[in-house]
């Protein structure tokens, strides 16, 4: 059986590889449809409850109003510098790899896993026009070679 959960948070980030507007830092309403397999032990499955509360403050404690950022991005030591003068803080997702939906959607499956549940699909929205399914295979084809998620690098996502 599936049973599908929505969540959503916002967040900056800019894909400093590409030559267009996406260069630009900007921000997303990012929207995830979890869709969970579980077993069904009697009247009920897993409670919808029991999902919410593992994945709703991890996203608010990680994600929500931070900014999702590469740690090779050249902004990330600007930004750090930033704190280190002024004493500010900033809520950064630091990825190994550019912060496409592909990688977060990646980094996002890797985590609801870490957490217990088993993910059949993820879908990931990033703008109204466009959004992944990103699937338990392409989980695991990411993680046995994870210079997909760089294109070449050896190397993989996040803290
Ligand atoms: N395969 C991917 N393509 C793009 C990604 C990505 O992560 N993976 N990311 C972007 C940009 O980050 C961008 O913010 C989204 O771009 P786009 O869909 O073009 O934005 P809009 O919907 O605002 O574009 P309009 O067509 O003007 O509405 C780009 N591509």
């Amino acid at each position: 059986m599936i049973i599908q959960k929505q969540y959503k948070f916002y967040a900056a980030h800019r894909n400093e590889q590409l030559k267009d507007k996406c260069r630009n830092l900007h921000g997303h309403r990012y929207g995830l449809v979890c869709h969970f397999e579980v077993e069904r032990t009697g009247a009920l499955s897993t409670l919808f409850g029991d999902f919410d509360a593992k994945i709703e403050p991890y996203l608010k404690e990680h994600y929500d109003h931070g900014m999702l950022i590469n740690r090779t991005d050249p902004l990330y030591e600007t930004l750090q510098d930033h704190e280190r003068r002024t004493g500010e803080r900033f809520r950064f997702k630091v990825f190994d790899a550019p912060t496409t939906v592909e990688n977060l959607a990646f980094t996002l499956f890797s985590e609801i896993t870490e957490m217990g549940f088993r993910l059949a699909q993820l879908e990931v929205r990033e703008t109204d026009s466009s959004v992944i399914t990103y699937t338990r295979e392409d989980w695991i084809a990411d993680n046995r070679d994870a210079s997909r998620l760089t294109g070449g690098k050896k190397s993989a996502v996040t803290e």
